[in-house]
């Protein structure tokens, strides 16, 4: 079953409410670990809605399991990533008027400067993952340009009510995890997951992590951090707290 990397952005959220310093991102990131997360994800947007440099500079200094950054794929990220050093980066789309991330990166769109990126981050030694839509012609692409992962936008599946709407959603994210690993590409995936909705896309065969946040950050409001995480671990098992 998939790993669980614990997307920590709306903790910084709260505390940006009142541009204070709590809570802190970087003692929920120990309390997560502490939960049993894989992995802590960090978007550091070019608006610093939420998640600060600061931040990402004491996780790179505190984390113990691995550190994922997610990030846009400008110059101003390149240099931030080649700095700080993360044990992966995901290349994700941004634009400032979204309230969260709105679709996949465009890879075939994104042509040599978007493979000049990921060549020049991966011979700095970081492995990049492209945030992708499940598209055969995005996971052709994104293999194109030798990334080491990809994260499939599990977005679409999560805001799908209807049972064959969800059904269709699960195929196309599983052919698209069959088709990256064909590929040679590592999968994960991620976006809007729940608790009620993570078991069928954990068991996808050949699924390695799954980075997931704001659900988790909001039972945390109510129960507790490392409770919230370990509940998320066990909804991706499949078994009972
Ligand atoms: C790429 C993705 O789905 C999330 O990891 C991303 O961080 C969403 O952005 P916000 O955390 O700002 O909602
Ligand atoms: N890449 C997905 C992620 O890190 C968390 O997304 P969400 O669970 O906050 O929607």
């Amino acid at each position: 079953m998939p790993t669980l990397g614990v997307n920590i952005d709306h903790i910084a959220t709260i505390r940006q409410a009142r541009k204070t310093v709590e809570p802190d991102p970087v003692a929920a990131a120990v309390l997560a670990e502490l939960g049993g997360a894989d992995g802590i994800t960090v978007h550091l947007r070019e608006d610093r809605r939420h998640i600060q440099d600061r931040d990402v500079r004491l996780l790179r200094q505190t984390v113990r399991t691995h550190l994922n950054l997610e990030m846009a794929a400008t110059e101003e990220m390149v240099a931030i990533a080649l700095e700080i050093q993360p044990d992966y980066i995901t290349l994700v789309p941004e634009r400032r008027e979204e309230v969260t991330t709105e679709g996949g990166l465009d890879i075939i769109a994104g042509g040599d400067r978007l493979a000049n990126v990921v060549q020049t981050l991966q011979n700095a030694g970081i492995p990049v993952s492209l945030f992708i839509d499940p598209n055969p012609g995005q996971i052709q692409a994104s293999a194109d340009i030798k990334a080491k992962f990809i994260e499939l936008h599990t977005g679409t599946y999560a805001e799908a009510h209807q049972e064959n709407e969800q059904r269709d959603q699960l195929h196309l994210l599983t052919q698209g995890c069959e088709q990256a690993r064909t590929l040679g590409l590592r999968v994960n995936a991620g976006h809007g997951l729940t608790y009620w909705n993570v078991y069928p896309v954990a068991c996808i065969p050949g699924m390695e992590e799954l980075n997931i946040g704001h659900t988790i950050i909001s039972r945390a409001a109510l129960v507790g951090l490392e409770r919230a995480v370990r509940e998320m671990k066990h909804a991706i098992l499949g078994t009972t707290p």
